[in-house]
């Protein structure tokens, strides 16, 4: 079905106000570098997504996922999973690092507008569209093989703020240290009161 025709949800779904940008969030033309090298989506890990990002003008995030054999779902096709995967990675690092909230996603959905052929480089360009307390609402499209190639899926997503402690509660609290002791991610520098 084309874009056209499916019926547009509003977007937020509910009253927000306009994010904030961080003081310290990094500026447009920087490099972002992993958040976590064991993370699947934009770590050093085999057959990952190997996703890298750059801080754009205006509030956009654009991330870039080369499409490898070692993610396909039919022959020669990426799997839909793994392009919302991909999605899950763009959103959440737009989040994290130009509202520099500790967040995870807890909705996401997406829309498959084309295939996505091995080879390809998925250009996905994020936004945080609104927040409203503890929910930060982001989307994102993904375009074939260049900033402005066709759009192939497009995704929304919910991102809760979540304090520290669901990190140590919830996962491995010496990964974590390790984490937050890199340079870039010093608590300091975080809004990490939910
Ligand atoms: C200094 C260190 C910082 C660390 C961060 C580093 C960032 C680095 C930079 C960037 C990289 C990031 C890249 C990562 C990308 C990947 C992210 C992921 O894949 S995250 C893994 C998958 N997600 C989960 O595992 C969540 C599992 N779920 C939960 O833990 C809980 O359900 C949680 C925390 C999401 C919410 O639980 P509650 O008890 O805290 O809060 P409640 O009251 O249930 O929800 C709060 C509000 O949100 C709404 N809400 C929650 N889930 C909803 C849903 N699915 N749909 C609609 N509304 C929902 C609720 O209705 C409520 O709304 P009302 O305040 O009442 O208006």
């Amino acid at each position: 079905m084309s874009d056209e025709r499916r019926p547009a949800n509003p977007w937020p779904p509910v009253e927000t106000q306009r994010p904030e940008i961080h003081p310290k969030a990094p500026g447009p033309g920087t490099d972002l570098e992993m958040h976590y090298t064991e993370c699947f989506g934009c770590g050093d890990v085999d057959n990952g997504l190997h996703i890298h990002s750059t801080v754009g003008e205006s509030g956009v995030v654009h991330s870039r996922f080369p499409v490898t054999r070692a993610h396909q779902g039919a022959p020669g096709l990426a799997h839909g999973g793994l392009l919302a995967c991909a999605f899950d990675e763009a959103l959440g690092s737009t989040v994290g690092n130009l509202l520099r909230r500790p967040a995870v996603t807890g909705k996401l959905e997406t829309d498959f507008l084309r295939p996505v052929p091995v080879g390809t480089t998925l250009f996905i360009a994020a936004r945080v569209d609104g927040v409203a307390g503890r929910k930060i609402y982001a989307s994102a499209d993904g375009h074939l093989n260049s900033a402005d190639g066709p759009v192939a899926v497009r995704a929304r997503g919910l991102f809760i703020q979540v304090g520290l402690e669901h990190f140590t509660t919830h996962g491995d609290a010496d990964a974590l240290a390790k984490f937050t002791q890199a340079p870039r991610l010093r608590h300091d520098d975080w809004d990490i009161n939910p």
